[in-house]
């Protein structure tokens, strides 16, 4: 069955790179059912307001929580007769790292449901009103320590390290396995033709045929790479044997 993918937004056009490559033709095979939905459709004033000013002053406005609760029964309610729940996951500065890990564990859910903020958030009452009336596990995540204007950029981010795990959505299954923070160290400098290109030229190694000679250097590579780049990453299960080895920048 597909996994099914719903996302509340004031702004569905920023989603619209989801039609494209890679998410796109998973849309197309049935593996993912994607479903952008405009927050303002659940609004029913004149302006279609979704933002109000916050109780105790500060600046900005905070999103009001009606159209958010009837956007959410909306979603729970679309193509659903057994009932079944989404999990809720609710970009914001202030949540859990976004990780590969958390990727996976997202990919095995059958449903997700984004709620993509903007101005200063939304109204805490949704979050407690998605628990507890609706009851839905709810997950706050964070894209990285940097502010964004809105959840939309998040989710593109979310939904695309999310999709990829789908079985099926990446053809290839080994291009799965040797990537980056997949096992913890930073994937290996990687070149193509020509051997020769600029006065520069493809580590002899990789041109050897020699496999576990190749292997080896990769693994050096990785290692070397993420000391450099990543210290934080590295574990003592990653240990050297202690010989330099020379990196790419
Ligand atoms: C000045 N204020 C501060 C609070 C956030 C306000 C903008 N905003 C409103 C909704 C919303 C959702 C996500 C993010 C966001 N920022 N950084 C990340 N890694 C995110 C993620 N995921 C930002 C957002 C701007």
């Amino acid at each position: 069955p597909a996994m099914r993918v719903d996302v509340v937004t004031i702004f569905p056009d920023y989603l619209a790179p989801l039609d494209l490559s890679l998410i796109g033709k998973a849309r197309e095979d049935g593996l993912l059912d994607v479903r952008v939905h405009d927050l303002r459709d659940f609004t029913h004033d004149r302006h279609r307001t979704v933002d109000d000013t916050p109780y105790g002053g500060g600046a900005g406005m905070v999103m009001k929580p009606q159209p958010w609760s009837e956007a959410l029964d909306h979603v729970l309610a679309q193509d659903n007769p057994s009932g079944a729940k989404p999990r809720l996951v609710v970009p914001g500065p202030g949540g859990q790292p976004f990780t590969q890990a958390l990727a996976r564990e997202l990919a095995r859910e059958p449903w997700l449901a984004f709620a993509c903020g903007r101005y200063e958030g939304i109204d805490e009452r949704v979050y407690d009103h998605a628990r507890e009336d609706l009851g839905l596990e709810v997950s706050v995540v964070s894209l990285g320590d940097y502010v964004l204007n809105g959840g939309e950029v998040a989710v593109l981010a979310m939904v695309e390290a999310v999709g990829r795990l789908v079985p099926g959505v990446i053809g290839n299954a080994e291009s799965l396995v040797e990537e980056s923070h997949e096992d913890g160290l930073l994937e290996y400098p990687i070149y193509t033709k020509p051997s020769s290109w600029n006065g520069r030229e493809v580590p002899p190694v990789l041109l050897s045929g020699n496999h576990g000679a190749i292997a080896e250097w990769r693994h050096a590579q990785r290692l070397a790479r993420t000391a450099a780049r990543r210290p934080d990453l590295l574990h003592a299960s990653h240990a050297t044997d202690g010989r330099d080895v020379e990196i790419s920048a």
